[in-house]
């Protein structure tokens, strides 16, 4: 009878990468000092015995790093390893377990680059194991819950953390001392609560299935890099990253993607050197960029990054970058993903 039940339950692959959710620290109340990156797989899998309930579990150890330093030689690994298994019939759903530096970077990396529509979870934790009131254990519980489940099939990568299930697509952290860290300036999708999967709004953006981009044919990724801007920024460090090789520039810009008339004129001829120049907001609870206001984006030939913060505007910048270097093909990506 016990061989039956395991036959039901959905296949689910553990892809570990490490961060806090593998973190271990010197006690119990450390919850903010400790070293992430310390427990394997195996052990976080051994943890929540409740596990095997919901799926059939088995982990595999992709690195072991803090999300910080994830590179994007680092990301195509994943990708690449997300998209056999994906293409595994034996599997039905992925959950990697991650950092939450950079967990909302590698979650829209891989709803862009994914062509599948088995449940892809990306979950990280803000607490150690080792300290008291520990979320890892029941975000990974809850990740598993929804990658074993048909309801998040087509619904593009995801991320469950604080009980929420939020698209990869908007989920951003937002504060890093708290465990509800991780929001949406659009809103949680859904809700997981004890296993079982409430929903409540669908991405419009387009995704893993009708993404024109595929991992399998990404060989590597441009150099993009980002410029935090401000009222009394100078060029150095656009001019220095274009030097460097940057092939799009990510101003990190003020309010509606502004940028300082101290800067304009070099962005305007990094333009004309050949480096995308593409304008985001740092505005802390989400930016709204909007083309032709704040700056003619027409008339000087930029790209705007809409909603997308900085350092998820790279991440389409450089996706993009593989397939083109045309402005207004990069401005059409930027409002369709
Ligand atoms: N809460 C965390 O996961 C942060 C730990 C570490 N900086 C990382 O992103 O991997």
């Amino acid at each position: 009878k016990e061989a039956q039940t395991q036959q039901k339950l959905a296949n689910v692959v553990i892809l570990a990468t490490g961060g806090t959710i593998a973190g271990a620290g010197a006690s119990a109340a450390n919850s903010a000092t400790y070293q992430a990156a310390k427990v394997g797989i195996d052990k976080l899998i051994a943890g929540v015995p409740e596990l095997s309930q919901v799926a059939n579990v088995r982990g595999e150890q992709v690195m072991q790093i803090a999300s910080e330093s994830i590179t994007n030689e680092n990301l195509l690994q994943l990708g690449r390893r997300v998209a056999e298994l994906a293409d595994s019939a034996d599997v039905d759903g992925i959950v990697i377990t991650h950092g939450t530096d950079t967990l909302e970077e590698t979650a829209y990396f891989l709803n862009l680059v994914e062509k599948t529509d088995k449940p892809i979870i990306v979950v990280g934790s803000m607490r150690p194991g080792t300290a008291m009131s520990a979320d890892g254990m029941l975000n990974l519980y809850n990740a598993v819950a929804v990658a074993s489940s048909k309801e998040a099939r087509g619904k593009g990568v995801l991320v469950t953390m604080n009980d929420e299930i939020q698209s990869g697509r908007d989920v951003s952290k937002m504060i890093n001392i708290k465990t509800e860290a991780f929001k949406s300036a659009w809103g949680p999708l859904g809700m997981v609560v004890e296993g079982k999967s409430y929903w409540f709004r669908l991405p419009a953006k387009r995704h893993t299935m009708d993404s024109e981009f595929d991992i399998k044919n990404i060989k590597s990724l441009p150099d993009v890099e980002i410029a935090y801007s401000y009222g009394n920024v100078s060029d150095t460090a656009y001019k220095a990253l274009a030097q460097s090789g940057a092939k799009a520039i990510i101003h990190a810009g003020t309010g509606n993607g502004s940028v300082s008339s101290r800067v304009v004129p070099s962005l305007q001829a990094l333009r004309k050197d050949g480096v995308q120049i593409i304008r985001s907001s740092h505005v802390n609870a989400g930016g709204f960029v909007l083309r032709n206001a704040e700056q003619p984006d027409d008339k000087y030939d930029w790209v705007v990054a809409h909603d997308l913060n900085p350092q998820k505007a790279r991440i389409l910048a450089m996706v993009a970058l593989t397939k083109t270097n045309d402005s207004k093909e990069l401005q059409r990506m930027f409002w369709e993903y």
